[in-house]
């Protein structure tokens, strides 16, 4: 896992020098995936590092997970509570619709959730243009394949340096790294709306995911849901597209 970790940590180094840019940015939520690219990118750029926590109605305990990870790591970092830009922006859009009476209810809580996810992806890359950082991105391997994760929200970034590692994989990679085990050992959550988890939305587990990846037998039910998962998203895991030239 060291030598993993060194290769790249040399990766994200090089990514940001061919970028012509000076360092790298990262939204730390309290778990343990940005926990781990806050590690990372510390390592790469020292002096050129930046975690950003961004609480939007989040649970405070999350905020105190989240300077735990700073802590572990020594990185540099802002706060950045976009409670009342969520406020005003949804506020409007839902006011408007509600008056052309064509508001969703139903649809709504998602689409509350997903605007956090892309407040904080603006966010990002605003602070990130003042310091000349690239974004990096939290997705692993089991998210990925999946699609959980927001389109242009926590999705939107420059360089995904975990997209190849599965879940257990960056609990590995926490360990070594020096990751609290209080962050290691909580159960993954978007945090996107209040007792979310990421494994009673998605209806299997990360281990079922990464048992799948590595190409372990998993149950039929749990087949299925990845299946239709990784289906249904895999316009996440490209850029937009146009019609063929005609
Ligand atoms: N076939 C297609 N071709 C092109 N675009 C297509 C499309 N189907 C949908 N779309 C577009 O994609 C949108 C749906 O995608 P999207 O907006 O991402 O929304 P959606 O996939 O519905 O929701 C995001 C999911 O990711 C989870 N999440 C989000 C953020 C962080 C984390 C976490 O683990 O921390 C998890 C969240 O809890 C939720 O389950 C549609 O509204 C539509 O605009
Ligand atoms: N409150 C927050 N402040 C800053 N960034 C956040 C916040 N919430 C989410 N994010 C960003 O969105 C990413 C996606 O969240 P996700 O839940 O997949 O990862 P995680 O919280 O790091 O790990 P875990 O899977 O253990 O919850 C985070 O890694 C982080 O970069
Ligand atoms: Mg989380």
């Amino acid at each position: 896992m060291e030598e993993k970790i060194a290769k790249l940590v040399q990766w994200i180094q090089e990514k940001v020098k061919d970028s012509g840019l000076n360092g790298a940015i990262v939204g730390v939520s309290g778990g343990i995936d940005s926990a781990v690219v806050a590690h990372l990118i510390k390592r790469a750029f020292p002096e050129d590092s930046l975690g950003v926590i961004m609480p939007c109605k989040s649970d405070p305990k999350d905020q105190e997970y989240a300077l735990e990870v700073i802590e572990s790591c020594g990185i540099s970092h802002t706060t950045i509570d976009l409670s009342e830009t969520h406020t005003v922006l949804f506020s409007a859009m839902e006011k408007q619709l509600k008056e052309k009476g064509e508001w969703n209810e139903e649809t709504s809580r998602l689409g509350d959730a997903n605007t956090r996810a892309r407040l904080r992806m603006t966010t990002l890359y605003a602070v990130a243009n003042n310091y000349g950082y690239l974004v990096v991105g939290t997705d692993n391997a089991a998210e990925w394949h999946t699609g959980y994760f927001t389109k242009y929200g926590d999705g939107g970034v420059d360089l995904v340096p975990l997209v190849n590692f599965t879940k257990g994989e960056v609990r590995e990679m926490a360990k070594v790294l020096g990751v609290p085990d209080s962050i290691i050992n909580k159960p993954p959550s978007a945090g996107l709306w209040e007792g979310q988890t990421d494994e009673n939305e998605m209806g299997t587990t990360y281990n079922m995911i990464d048992s799948y990846l590595k190409g372990e037998e998993i149950p039929e039910k749990d087949k299925q849901i990845i299946d239709r998962m990784h289906k249904r998203t895999e316009h996440k895991r490209q850029l937009a597209y146009g019609p063929p030239k005609f």
